[in-house]
């Protein structure tokens, strides 16, 4: 197995997560071009657990056009080595560079980010932990999604491994709130934020602890209560003295971001419906998938891009 890893060269460090660092790397036999993620992992003396590498593997069969390609797992005795597939750009250095994005660009983006979610979840594999930097985007305009069913196998730190400070503004409320229980709704919910995002070319909920991100979200939608999401007073986390934020609507958000710009009210629509609170009652990726926002892109000729 580790004879993989020696025929790699690593070219450049191309970044840097949650559970390690990722280089670009050539595989000298056969000249391909991949990403070489480098995992070190809190453990015992017993290794690398045997689960989270059975899960890994798992992700070996998830083919698809929207998902970044698994190509190899490595172990070592302390390291584990994953393979992908080299997309050239994450869409958020690629809105960071480019800026604003054009509406039917968006459309497609989030089009593709829902197939592949949809891909996964019919297989019950969530993501848990979708954000820009986890969406990666080749030069045809094909987006793919990174780091699928890593938080399952390792659960989702707070921190980096060199400490730094993970985003949480692609977070659902019901993690916020410390649900144990959360499932297929938590990836919607940031597919949502993340299509705000894209409209707004900005950030929609920039928390920077997690009472600020939970407030960020309930100054937008008012602070939840049992009537518009039943059980949300029993999750672990819920504070009966949370203050009581009146909602201020997406609608106003995004207006103040877009100026004078107008607004995508179908786009909003959906939007709205994948923020919803109660994650029973948010629209699911095959619904989204069928709503009016994307009937232009059916009306082009296969549009994807690819
Ligand atoms: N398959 C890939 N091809 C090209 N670049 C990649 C690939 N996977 C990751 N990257 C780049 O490396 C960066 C760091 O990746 P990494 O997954 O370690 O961190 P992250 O995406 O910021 O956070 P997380 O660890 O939570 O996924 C990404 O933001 C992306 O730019
Ligand atoms: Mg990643």
């Amino acid at each position: 197995m580790t004879s993989l890893l020696r025929n790699l060269v690593k070219l450049q460090k191309v970044g840097e997560g949650t559970y390690g660092v990722v280089y670009k790397a050539r595989n000298t036999q056969t000249n391909e071009i991949v990403a070489l993620k480098k995992i070190r992992l809190e453990m015992d003396d017993e290794g690398i657990p045997s689960t989270a590498i059975r899960e890994i593997s798992i992700l070996r069969q998830l083919k698809h056009e929207n998902i970044v390609n698994l190509l190899d797992v490595v172990c070592t005795r302390d390291k584990l080595y994953l393979i992908f597939e080299f997309v050239d750009h994450d869409l958020k250095a690629h809105m960071d560079s480019v800026g604003k994005l054009d509406p039917l660009v968006i459309k497609s983006y989030m089009h593709q980010l829902l197939e592949g979610l949809l891909f996964c979840h019919s297989r019950a594999i969530i993501h848990r932990d979708l954000k820009p930097q986890n969406l990666l985007i080749n030069s045809s305009g094909v987006l793919k999604l990174a780091d699928f069913g890593l938080a399952r196998s390792f659960s989702i730190p707070l921190r980096t491994y060199t400490h730094e400070i993970l985003t949480l503004w692609y977070r659902a409320p019901e993690i916020l709130l410390g649900s144990k229980h959360y499932s297929l709704p938590v990836d919607v919910w940031s597919a949502g934020v993340i299509l705000a995002e894209m409209m707004m070319n900005y950030p929609l909920f920039p928390g920077d602890s997690e009472v600020d991100q939970i407030y960020k979200i309930f100054q937008a939608f008012g602070t939840p209560n049992e009537s518009n999401w039943p059980g949300v007073s029993s999750l672990p986390d819920y504070s009966p003295v949370f203050p009581s934020f009146t909602p201020k609507t997406l609608r106003k958000i995004i207006k103040e971001r877009l100026k004078d710009d107008p607004i995508d009210e179908v786009g909003l629509d959906l939007v709205e419906k994948m923020l919803v609170y109660d994650p029973k009652k948010r629209i699911s990726i095959k619904q989204a998938l069928q709503h009016p926002y994307f009937d232009d892109l059916k009306n082009l000729n296969e549009p994807k891009q690819k």
